[in-house]
């Protein structure tokens, strides 16, 4: 007893003192220059209470009235730091670019083998190859040629939704697969098709671990090492699963297109694209290459699924909840394209309220709020505050487009914010934040811009979307809310609707464009 009480009496000595170490290193690194302001940290923890675990993005825009638009938490000895301002956004993640476009490395993500994809690595020769590889093939000339597959997959969504509505996020599910398989392998899913699982689980399970603060062993990475024995404690039963799962995202599609290749039946898309250009490369120079384009493809395979059926979803959200918009909308398109087809692509320009209705989708339930977290690779001063290499940049695009002063009532679904008074689409380059900034910023953005664009102006040319009504003929309520369950990329709380085509024409138009 006596030598437990020694031992436990030496333990706390030394950990004083190696506390008092590291902070009197940290006072001599900072060059007697404080931390940006933030909430008071505790000893040793620092702010790990204070880390809010569920909608952050409301915490700290909270956090940023008191505190202004740049805040620093500590985590443990993590430096975190929370910009909630467009100049600091702007100053930090894209004017130097070269400081802030690091991705934290996450313990979590090692141990379950989800370090590879692009959006998860730093800088590495890979990842900056694999950028090259994806800003090149999704921009927005090149999505030209997908467009006429995007219309394709979207009458079949629109047939699916006539036949079973009620299973509408289904639908926009798999549709989000085709759309993205479709551009990335040549692949055609169909229906049930196993191989849109693994990315879907795989995100279910890796984004809530990913969010700054909410995931131990990313601040205490010995913590990885407690045996799967433990019960609750161990991380390796979950890791066993995501493995897997990572192996097949990685592998399974771009196999697929090699075979495809091989056989002289690839379709045109942009894994069979890159690999045609790797012809005549051999040996480690051609296994480096088929390395980025397989990293490059399965981290688009990966990113785009989730994130684009949550906007898709919000959309049904928002007809519901704001009837008028979807009047207006339907007016629109009735007046330019009249009612005897469906829109296209070339239809974009003349609708400028539908332009307007995608942007304001965007903005108002957003589905990344807090973004990728950035992490710096040198120490650096900003506005007299120090921000350590290493830290962890969180970019809370949230509270910048949800600012009452710029965007009055940020609540409210208001497609005419982005209108000027003569009718025309009015740009505001503060919604590209809703895609990241700077080098990082996302790569599907126009591919997503395209989809929500073929997907909103053809729902709104055959549907009516309202409140669903219960047995006794009562509009079942339908709130605005997110499920509190996600990450870093967020979905509306599941809810019902009622999808009707609009009219007799609607519906045959829904029939021809499915059979044609
Ligand atoms: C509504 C849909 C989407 C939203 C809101 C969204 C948002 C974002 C955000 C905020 C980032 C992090 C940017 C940063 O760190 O500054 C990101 C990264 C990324 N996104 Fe998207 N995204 C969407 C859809 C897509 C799609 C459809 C694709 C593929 C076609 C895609 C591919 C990627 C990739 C590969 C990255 C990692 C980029 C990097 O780390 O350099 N995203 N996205």
């Amino acid at each position: 007893m006596q030598f437990f009480l020694i031992n436990a009496l030496d333990c706390l000595v030394i950990s004083l003192f190696l506390y008092l170490l590291v902070a009197l290193r940290d006072h001599i690194r900072r060059g007697g220059l404080s931390y940006p302001p933030g909430p008071p940290s505790r000893p040793i923890i620092g702010n790990l209470l204070d880390v809010p675990k569920y909608a952050p993005w409301i915490a700290y825009t909270d956090m940023s009235k008191k505190y202004g638009g740049v805040i620093c938490l500590r985590i443990f000895s993590q430096v975190v730091i929370v910009l909630c301002s467009v100049s600091a956004l702007k100053d930090l993640l894209e004017k130097r670019g070269e400081i802030y476009s690091e991705r934290p490395s996450l313990p979590i993500a090692e141990m379950f083998d989800m370090n590879w994809p692009i959006f998860m690595t730093g800088m590495t020769e890979t990842c900056r190859e694999g950028r090259k590889l994806l800003d090149r093939g999704l921009r927005p000339g090149e999505m030209i040629p997908y467009r006429q597959m995007m219309q394709e997959k979207t009458r079949e969504f629109l047939a699916q939704l006539y036949s079973t509505p009620k299973d509408f996020l289904a639908h926009i599910e798999l549709l989000q697969g085709k759309l993205i398989m479709s551009l990335a392998y040549g692949y055609d899913v169909k229906d049930g098709d196993k191989i849109l699982e693994a990315p879907v689980q795989a995100s279910k399970i890796m984004t809530p671990l990913v969010v700054p603060g909410a995931v131990l062993v990313n601040y205490l990475p010995f913590l990885r090492y407690i045996p799967s024995w433990v019960p609750y404690f161990s991380y390796e039963p979950l890791a066993q699963i995501v493995r897997k799962l990572s192996e097949r995202i990685k592998n399974e599609p771009i196999d697929f297109v090699k075979r495809a290749l091989h056989n002289g039946t690839a379709v045109h898309s942009l894994a069979s694209e890159h690999l045609q250009e790797l012809e005549g490369l051999v040996g480690s120079k051609r296994q480096k290459q088929e390395e980025v384009v397989s990293v490059a493809m399965g981290s688009i395979y990966h990113a785009g699924s989730d994130t684009t059926t949550s906007a898709m979803h919000s959309l049904f959200l928002a007809l519901v909840l704001f009837p008028h918009v979807q009047r207006r909308a339907q007016a629109e398109l009735d007046v330019v394209i009249g009612r005897d087809r469906l829109p296209t692509f070339d239809d974009r320009p003349r609708l400028p309220y539908i332009e307007a209705l995608c942007k304001e989708l965007m903005r108002w339930q957003m589905v990344t709020p807090i973004g990728l977290p950035h992490s710096s690779s040198k120490d650096d001063v900003y506005r007299g505050f120090f921000i350590p290499k290493g830290s962890i940049m969180v970019a809370n695009a949230w509270t910048i487009l949800h600012d009452p002063e710029e965007y009055p009532d940020p609540e409210d679904f208001k497609p005419e914010r982005f209108l000027d008074e003569d009718g025309s689409v009015r740009d505001d380059p503060t919604l590209s934040f809703v895609f990241g900034v700077g080098k990082r910023i996302c790569p599907g953005r126009h591919f997503v811009d395209a989809t929500i664009f073929i997907v909103t102006s053809s729902v709104l040319s055959v549907f009516n979307v309202t409140k669903a009504k219960d047995e006794s003929g009562n509009e079942i309520p339908v709130k605005a809310a997110v499920a509190l369950d996600g990450g870093v990329v967020v979905h509306p709380k599941k809810f019902e609707c009622c999808i009707l085509p609009r009219d007799k024409v609607a519906e045959d138009l829904i029939s021809a464009n499915a059979l044609s």
